[in-house]
């Protein structure tokens, strides 16, 4: 099996008009073939210029990024995965089937074989019948799912997602967690995920990645054993073996070490 990303040993400097920020020190990660990872951290702590470098859109101060065996920027290149970060980012002009459909026509896929294609995927976000709608028709959890479908598209064995859910109400935000763990199951997709919730890490993730105050560093990296012991259900939020796994990580997210604020930017 090829692990699906692989960072090794990176740091990230930003060099600003008042001087060098240290986003990330020597952080290392693998994600395997269709594991689900979470990233947790503090306020700038460096999850999103960490994920950033996994698509390229950054490049690393020192240390190496690969996705699929490949160079971060092959890997954008050949498109070999999809992204959803917070703002849904859809096209307003388009109806959801042509937001969703984008990717492929970008690519050249058939007119047919995108039809047959886009209403797989709207079935599985369950918007079907708001195929024809336009974004602006639509509430944010499901502007969302148009997102992920677009992302999804393509069949990407990866998906890097900041935040997806960040702006969503907490009953919506649930709802989209049951229905990304369904699809992930489904599709075998690896993820990289950020969020700010412990909850929602814990609940989608085989492991949770833990990080310092900036400069971010990896403090703890749980295993939460769901999954593969224990369905992504809705009777799993209120198991003890959830509440567990929510404890351990709150405890590794508040004893990472703080950093006073005299050394920030060093
Ligand atoms: N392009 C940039 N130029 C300068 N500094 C930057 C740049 N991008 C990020 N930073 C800085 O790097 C640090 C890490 O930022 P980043 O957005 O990765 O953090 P984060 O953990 O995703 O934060 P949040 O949880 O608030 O989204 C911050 O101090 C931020 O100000």
């Amino acid at each position: 099996m090829q692990d699906a990303v692989r960072i090794e040993g990176v740091s990230k400097t930003f060099v600003t008009r008042s001087g060098q920020v240290h986003a990330l020190a020597d952080v290392s990660l693998t994600v395997g073939e269709g594991e689900f990872v979470s990233l947790i951290g503090p306020s700038g702590c460096g999850k999103s210029t960490l994920m950033r470098l996994v698509a390229d859109l950054e490049q690393p101060t020192a240390g190496t990024v690969e996705v699929f065996g490949k160079t971060a920027r092959k890997a954008r290149v050949d498109q070999d995965y999809g992204i959803a970060f917070q703002q849904a980012g859809l096209l307003p002009w388009r109806t959801v089937a042509a937001n969703i459909a984008l990717p492929l026509e970008i690519h050249g896929v058939g007119r047919r074989e995108r039809r047959s294609r886009v209403a797989e995927l709207a079935e599985m976000v369950g918007l079907s019948d708001f195929a024809d709608h336009h974004p602006d028709q639509l509430s944010g959890g499901m502007q969302q799912r148009v997102a992920i479908a677009r992302a999804l598209a393509e069949r990407p064995r990866l998906l890097l997602m900041d935040e997806p859910f960040g702006a969503l109400d907490e009953m919506t935000r649930e709802r989209m967690q049951s229905e990304l763990a369904r699809i992930t199951a489904e599709t075998g997709a690896a993820v990289v995920f950020v969020t700010h919730s412990i909850p929602e890490a814990v609940f989608l993730s085989d492991r949770v990645v833990v990080m310092s105050p900036r400069p971010g560093r990896i403090t703890s990296v749980i295993t939460t054993g769901i999954g593969r012991d224990t369905a992504r259900d809705e009777a799993l939020r209120e198991s003890p073996a959830f509440f567990e796994k929510v404890t351990e990580v709150r405890a590794a997210l508040h004893g990472a070490p703080v950093r006073s604020p005299a050394l920030e930017g060093r």
